[in-house]
């Protein structure tokens, strides 16, 4: 048996409801599989393109409906609870398909931030959709949002990106996993909160769930963090002629690309450093990055990209 924190990437969940339902409901197959044979493991989940759109929204109905105006952190608890809520289905639907009786819950996760954290003053987090750059400026222009461009992607508005510091709910997170109950937590890297004088308040920005969710795997001592995004595989010289599937990745290794560059920040990057920073911290523990769609075939080793301290298999 193995503790597994798998992480969702929000950019592989689709662009609509419909979409997103479709794909997790596949993911949810290979999730149970694990449950099946008898890992333990705690879910999450990106939220980059639904809190924008969530964000998008909301401002435009507070300009022409003269609803109130909706903050940031709020759309990201909301975005946590949509996508909470597709996974928990998916999940319980396929639970019931094997005759399983398991609980599932989303938990709605605050992560604190540091308010000094410099990323505040460097927003590097792309949400919402994708737009072209003279749609970038102009929206840039007329709403003061910055934008940047996306791994090749086009142009996405980008907020802040603070580092987490620790889980907020961790103690039900742990309680509800240690008692074998299948538990959705830090969804869209959890909601960023400050601490002043041990009160909480929520900040504008949107903390990296692969970075929250190694944070969690490390606090839960998982064995495994698994990484589902839009690629089946990490690549050196992605998007060339030579890309060249990474399969078995030491630390070093790792380490030496990201000095070359090979890792888009803002996306492959987090991942990287994330699965690098969750191995480092314990013994016998790997790291998986592979898509939604093909986490049986990673699992069995035909596809994805595993890291370990040596790039040796973990058995
Ligand atoms: N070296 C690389 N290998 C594979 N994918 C890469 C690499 N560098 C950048 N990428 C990009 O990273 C994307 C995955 O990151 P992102 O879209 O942020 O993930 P998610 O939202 O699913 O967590 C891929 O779709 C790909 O475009
Ligand atoms: N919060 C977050 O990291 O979202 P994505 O997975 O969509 O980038």
């Amino acid at each position: 048996m193995s503790k597994i924190v798998v992480a969702l990437g929000g950019n592989a969940l689709g662009k609509s409801p419909e979409e997103q339902l479709e794909l997790v409901k596949h993911t949810a197959t290979s999730l149970i599989g694990l449950v099946v044979e008898g890992h333990k493991i705690v879910v999450s989940h990106g939220n980059g393109p639904q809190v924008g759109a969530i964000n998008l929204g909301m401002n435009f109905a507070a300009e022409h409906d003269q609803t109130a105006a909706f903050p940031f952190p709020e759309c990201g608890a909301m975005s946590q609870g949509y996508i909470g809520y597709h996974l928990q289905q998916s999940l319980q639907n396929e639970l019931h398909q094997r005759w399983m009786n398991k609980d599932v819950v989303s938990l709605v996760t605050q992560v604190e931030v540091d308010p000094t954290d410099p990323a505040f003053q460097n927003p590097t987090k792309p949400v919402g959709s994708f737009y072209s750059k003279e749609d970038a400026q102009r929206i840039e222009h007329e709403k003061g949002y910055v934008f940047k461009e996306d791994a090749g992607r086009g142009y996405r508005q980008v907020v802040p990106s603070p580092l987490p510091k620790s889980i907020i709910e961790l103690n039900s997170i742990s309680e509800l996993f240690e008692n074998d109950n299948l538990v959705i937590a830090g969804g869209g890297g959890g909601v960023p909160v400050v601490k002043t004088d041990g009160c909480l308040k929520g900040v504008p920005a949107v903390i990296d769930k692969d970075r929250s969710s190694a944070l969690l795997a490390s606090d839960l001592d998982a064995d495994q963090l698994i990484i589902l995004t839009t690629v089946d595989d990490v690549y050196i010289n992605y998007g060339q002629t030579d890309q060249k599937v990474l399969r078995d990745l030491s630390i070093q290794e790792a380490q030496n690309y990201i000095d070359e560059g090979q890792f888009a920040a803002g996306s492959m990057l987090p991942k990287i450093e994330a699965c690098m920073g969750f191995v480092n911290a314990g013994d016998n523990r790997s790291a998986l990055i592979t898509s939604l769609d093909h986490l049986d075939e990673a699992l069995a080793g035909k596809v994805g990209t595993l890291i370990t301290k040596t790039g040796a298999l973990v058995k």
